[in-house]
């Protein structure tokens, strides 16, 4: 199975629409990919807190028409990272899984919503479902940046069945190593593919960490990258799960 994670830089100069014009032109070099992940609330811009009313969409708005659209014809599942979705009065950091015939696999409304330096938690509601979706790649569940720090999202995952975990992101420079030591034990302790795609860049003062990458079921990092904009590109095999599950059964030793 082939993927890429298209680690973005957000320039504070940039418009939606052009960050969209990028990003469409950086998946034109990834056709023959089976997976394509980008980070969270990227075409606002994680830190643009004062525009996410403003540019806000339903969830069958103008951005996941033309993901979706993206998806169909360029023929990869693609999981299009976070926009700010409206409900009604209520918005939601909502991340789309698209089929690689443009279909909505699923979607995913952030839990653990950010509070330290962020407005996130003031401006957005939580989501309350979690997502674990079945595609013909096996079972992938969906979650964002600060979810991460809560493992008893990604054991409930599994227990939905999970055997990829897809991270969409916007995790600071600061607290990068954070993010390496939870994207390896999210998937050793679960023995999961994680497949995390964060953003780069300095977005309105905030330098974001890079970093994106792959880590097998065994904890071992496949593949990853630094802290500039880059497409992340690998091969994962899919066997190796349930290879690694066997022969080391701590999921089935567990007691709580
Ligand atoms: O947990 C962290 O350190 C960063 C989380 C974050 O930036 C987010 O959830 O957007």
């Amino acid at each position: 199975m082939k993927v890429a994670a298209i680690q973005l830089e957000i320039k504070d100069n940039e418009s939606k629409q052009q960050r969209m014009h990028h990003v469409d032109a950086m998946l034109e070099q990834l056709k023959d990919y089976d997976l394509v992940i980008l980070p969270e609330i990227w075409a606002t811009g994680y830190f643009s807190f004062d525009k996410y009313v403003e540019e806000a969409e339903e969830l069958d708005g103008s951005f996941v028409q033309h993901y979706m659209k993206k998806a169909k014809e360029l023929n990869l599942m693609l999981f299009a990272g976070s926009f700010v979705e409206r409900e009604g009065n209520q918005f939601f950091n909502t991340s789309v899984l698209f089929s690689n015939e443009g279909e909505i696999l699923d979607t995913y409304r952030k839990i653990h919503l950010f509070r330290y330096g962020s407005k996130e938690g003031e401006i957005l509601t939580r989501g309350d479902k979690i997502s674990v979706v079945d595609t013909k790649f096996g079972k992938i569940g969906l979650s964002t940046c600060y979810d991460m720090r809560f493992p008893e999202l990604y054991r409930k995952q599994v227990d939905l069945g999970a055997e990829i975990f897809l991270v969409t992101a916007a995790w600071p420079h600061r607290r990068i190593i954070h993010w390496d030591t939870l994207n390896v034990a999210r998937a050793l302790e679960n023995q999961c593919y994680v497949i995390s795609c964060n953003c780069v860049g300095d977005h309105r003062g905030s330098f974001f960490g890079g970093h994106s990458q792959v880590v097998d079921p065994w904890g071992t990092v496949l593949a990853k990258v630094g802290d500039s904009e880059t497409i992340l590109k690998t091969e994962i095999d899919l066997s190796v799960i349930e290879e690694t599950r066997e022969r080391f059964p701590n999921l089935k030793h567990r007691v709580l």
